[in-house]
């Protein structure tokens, strides 16, 4: 799928609108003039706690920056002129989704300035993320959060979700089958390389995946000049017993002082395209001489990890949301979304800033697919949110669920049937932060 290129679209004029009364100059920015990005950059950088980036780190970051849409909320009155007090930046990656793949709208690089909080220059700019990605006929926007309670408010829903394993190895053994590939170390450089060549062949095999990019991976690997432990980081590929390259491993060992046998493992990313490969790079984590707990992030709910080990109870799971939708056609996406069963049922959509609103049939077509048509006047059997649509658009979480929590209304019978319906083999999950 070719991607719509996101910097052909205008700034939003509401929230330009929005926000020139407070003084302040909501604009994009034009990656080619480099005092202007490295000044977003460096405002990225404070958004997010980290140190002032060198010339070395803005460089770096500078072809990634250039690919996106980047928007900058400038104060006049501000000493440093080319230093936004408000960023955002965006993208269009393809969405995974059960039977093919949507252009979604990447948010990310959401900051205001500690100065400048709490006057609504997030809401101004992420509305107006909205309006353009909508605008440019994008059905579907998607985010990673830096905390839970920020995005609802957009319409925005948690669709999936990572699993945090701790894993005490001594007590864990191994259960799983003996694989008959091989391991190689790999340097960071070949490491960068070879996670993203194969995050690009797995990533339709998943529900709620999208497209990575060089640099997440060369962060990922420890060759980014901006990642404080890069240095540290060690690789390791598996190759299956034709020779093929299977999967591989981005991993820090983080000595202990106290007792050199009980160092941590954490494991930056793991890829495996079978799960063969998946189950040695597990057994090649585990087995780590000097290493008393492993710790891997952003893995998925259904993770066969308890079902390798000879104690299921020494490796414990801490679930958190991770990827978040936001349906901005809701015909169009689920066109897209093949179903698991038959289904029929009215569903009144709220969305205060209006895209997802209104009454609609969601029904299942002859091909297996989903179809949703505009039901005014028929009765809803379900009432519901843009937020938790998107929420159950992957089948990540069961109508049934957010029923239990007030979160959809109506009648108990249609939200089976919808879970029915959306009900996915695998569990939905994005591998990576963006
Ligand atoms: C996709 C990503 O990039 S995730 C990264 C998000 N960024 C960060 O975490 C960096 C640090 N934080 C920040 O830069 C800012 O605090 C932001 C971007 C989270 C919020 O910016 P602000 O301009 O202060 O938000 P704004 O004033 O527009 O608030 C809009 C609404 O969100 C609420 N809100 C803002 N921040 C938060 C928060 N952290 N938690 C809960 N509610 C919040 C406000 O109370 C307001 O509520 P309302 O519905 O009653 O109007």
């Amino acid at each position: 799928m070719t991607q719509f290129d996101a910097r052909t679209v205008p700034a939003d004029q509401t929230s330009r609108a929005a926000l020139e009364p407070a003084g302040l100059d909501y604009r994009l920015v034009d990656a080619a003039d480099t005092t202007a990005l490295d000044g977003l950059s460096r405002a990225v950088a404070r958004g997010f706690l980290e140190s002032e980036p060198t010339e070395e780190v803005l460089l770096a970051g500078r072809p990634a920056q250039e690919t996106r849409r980047l928007v900058g909320v400038y104060d006049g009155e501000n000493p440093r002129v080319e230093m936004p007090v408000a960023t955002v930046g965006s993208w269009v990656a393809p969405l995974t989704v059960p039977g093919g793949e949507l252009p979604m709208w990447a948010v990310s690089e959401v900051t205001v300035a500690p100065t400048h909080r709490r006057r609504g220059i997030a809401r101004a700019m992420l509305e107006g993320e909205l309006r353009a990605a909508a605008g440019a006929g994008i059905p579907i926007a998607g985010l990673t959060a830096s905390e839970a309670t920020i995005y609802g408010r957009y319409g925005f829903g948690q669709a999936t979700w990572e699993t945090r394993w701790t894993v005490d190895t001594r007590r864990a053994g191994w259960a799983g089958p003996e694989p008959e590939g091989r391991l190689h170390p790999l340097d960071r450089e070949l490491l960068a390389a070879a996670l993203g060549e194969l995050h690009e062949r797995t990533r339709a095999s998943r529900a709620g995946d999208i497209a990575g990019w060089t640099r997440r991976w060369q962060q990922i690997a420890g060759t980014d000049p901006g990642e404080p432990h890069g240095r540290s980081v060690r690789g390791v590929r598996y190759v299956d017993a034709e020779g093929a390259l299977r999967g591989a491993l981005a991993y820090r060992v983080v000595e202990s002082e106290v007792d050199w046998t009980r160092s941590r493992l954490e494991i930056r990313h793991m890829i495996g395209e079978t799960a063969e490969a998946r189950a040695a790079l597990w057994r090649f984590a585990l087995q780590h001489d000097l290493v008393g707990t492993v710790e891997a992030g952003m893995r998925p709910a259904d993770d066969p990890l308890p079902w390798l080990l000879a104690d299921s109870r020494a490796a414990v799971p801490t679930v958190q949301d991770h990827g978040w939708l936001r349906i901005l056609d809701v015909p169009r996406v689920f066109a897209a979304r093949t179903a698991a069963a038959p289904l029929s049922v009215v569903l009144r959509v709220g969305d205060r800033l209006g895209f997802a609103e209104g009454v609609w049939r969601l029904e299942t077509t002859d091909d297996g697919r989903f179809r949703a048509t505009p039901a005014a006047g028929a009765e809803a059997e379900l009432e519901l949110g843009a937020g938790e649509l998107s929420s159950l658009y992957l089948g990540g979480v069961s109508a049934r669920s957010l029923a239990e929590a007030g979160r959809v209304r109506g009648d108990l019978a249609a939200a089976a049937r919808l879970d029915e319906a959306l009900r996915l083999e695998r569990a939905p999950h994005l591998s990576i932060m963006y």
